[in-house]
């Protein structure tokens, strides 16, 4: 059944019944439902997944008392001789009790002996006849790691729906996990549409072109949480599409098309959703490229129509694709990366979308903002100026002209440090 939604209009006239990407986030993260089944996952493998469930730790840490040097385990005070009575190295089980008067020469890493008041480090410390002599006198607990002082045994450790990455793993390792329990992974089925579409290499003729969306959704899809399969190109025929996406709802969480969401005659995905028994929840969005958009439920899986421009495609997958991923993992939601940027070019546009553009940084503003450049003439279809683009630049609906200095909006395509 379709159902009609309340959309902000954006502030063209002609443009009457657009949504804001904000809106448009929300009301398909809305026809999510967290996927509660799970498994476990070897940790090196667990990278990228979800963590299912809060996970607390097996072990202290440290673990145990041990030496954050190499030099001397003091167990008194002062700036006098202790008598070296022992030995210990990393690795060795922890013994023994050092007198007041006592020291033991410790390696890093190595467990403190019971009665241990601090470590010297040995460029601290003079050494003749059997004793240690520190320089100074060494405070209590000087150079000696504490059990627990990191993590207390049972602490909880990781919070559930947290995307895992390598400081999980080292942490879960080191309190005593070999595996994560992550939810499964996201199956998601893409597939394009259009007659004119054909794959490299197969039926090219005429008034063909390469069928460009589905090899990058699969691409923009490719993590160790997604499972996708590929659909293939379906002609523009309403029957062919609702037949597929109906067989395509019965066992995956996420469909994804790209084409036929404009208001076209062959433009048939909204209808074919509709005679796949699904609904239609959305349409349109304020933004350029990207305003045209589906979203929807056949059955459990989630729709979500791209449209057929590839820049078009590009942008709304990045803005609303991504979060109907994380909502369908339960992962922790988090705020896009937007940094404000200055412009380092002119340019005149018609206002009434919000407008993303690819572009890359090419200094600093005098205020310390990134200062952008565009990297060639933006257009729906045009793939040419995202390549050498460190992200898109974007501006808002209201926006007609732009001079160098002029405030900008920065949706950067990495982070440096990314994990
Ligand atoms: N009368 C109107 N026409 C259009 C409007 C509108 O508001 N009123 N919106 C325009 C906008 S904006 C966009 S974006 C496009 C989106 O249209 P569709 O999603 O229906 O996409 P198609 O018509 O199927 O294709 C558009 C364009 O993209 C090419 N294409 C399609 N699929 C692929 C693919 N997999 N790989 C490469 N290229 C693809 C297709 O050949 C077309 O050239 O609608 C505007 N029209
Ligand atoms: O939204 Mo369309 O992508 O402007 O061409």
């Amino acid at each position: 059944m379709e159902s009609k939604a309340k959309f902000d209009c954006c502030d063209n006239a002609q443009e009457k019944r657009l949504s804001s990407v904000n809106d448009t986030v929300s009301r398909a993260v809305s026809l999510c439902s967290k996927i509660t089944e799970f498994e476990d996952v070897p940790l090196p493998d667990a990278a990228g997944r979800v963590n299912f469930g809060e996970t607390v730790s097996l072990f202290s840490l440290p673990i145990h008392d041990h030496s954050a040097v190499d030099g001397y385990a003091l167990g008194g005070s002062g700036e006098k001789a202790f008598k070296i009575v022992g030995r210990m190295i990393a690795g060795d089980c922890p013994k023994g009790r050092i007198a007041p008067d006592e020291a033991v020469r410790i390696m890093t890493g190595a467990p403190t002996p019971n009665g241990t008041q601090s470590v010297v480090m040995q460029e601290h410390a003079n050494v003749a006849d059997g004793h240690v002599v520190p320089n100074f006198d060494v405070p209590e607990g000087d150079n000696i790691r504490r059990t627990g002082e990191d993590v207390q045994v049972n602490q909880s450790l990781v919070r559930s729906g947290t995307r895992l990455d390598a400081r999980h793993t080292a942490l879960m390792t080191a309190s005593g996990y070999q595996t994560a329990c992550v939810v499964r992974k996201i199956r998601v089925a893409v597939l394009s549409t259009g007659n004119e579409l054909r794959d490299t290499g197969v039926g090219m003729g005429p008034g063909h072109i390469f069928d460009t969306n589905r090899p990058m959704l699969r691409t923009l899809l490719n993590s160790n949480a997604v499972e996708t399969t590929d659909l293939g190109i379906i002609k523009d025929d309403l029957g062919a599409i609702a037949e597929t996406l109906k067989e395509a709802a019965r066992d995956h969480d996420l469909i994804i098309t790209s084409g036929g969401v404009s208001v076209g005659e062959e433009d048939h995905l909204k209808s074919a959703v509709v005679a796949a028994g699904g609904s239609i929840e959305g349409w349109r969005m304020a933004i350029k490229p990207g305003k045209p958009i589906a979203l929807g439920k056949i059955g459990k899986a989630v729709y979500l129509g791209l449209p057929g421009n590839p820049l078009a495609c590009f942008v709304d997958f990045l803005l609303v694709g991504r979060p109907v991923l994380e909502a369908l993992v339960g992962a922790v939601q988090r705020a896009p990366l937007i940094l404000n940027a200055r412009a380092a070019f002119s340019w005149q546009r018609r206002p009434g979308r919000q407008e993303f553009f690819p572009c890359n940084i090419v200094g600093t503003s005098q205020e310390g903002f990134p200062l952008l450049e565009k990297t060639g003439r933006a257009g729906s279809a045009r793939l040419m100026p995202l390549i050498e683009a460190d992200g898109l630049g974007a501006v808002p609906a209201s926006c007609s002209s732009i001079e160098p200095g002029s405030e900008l909006q920065f949706y950067p395509f990495r982070a440096d440090m990314g994990l």
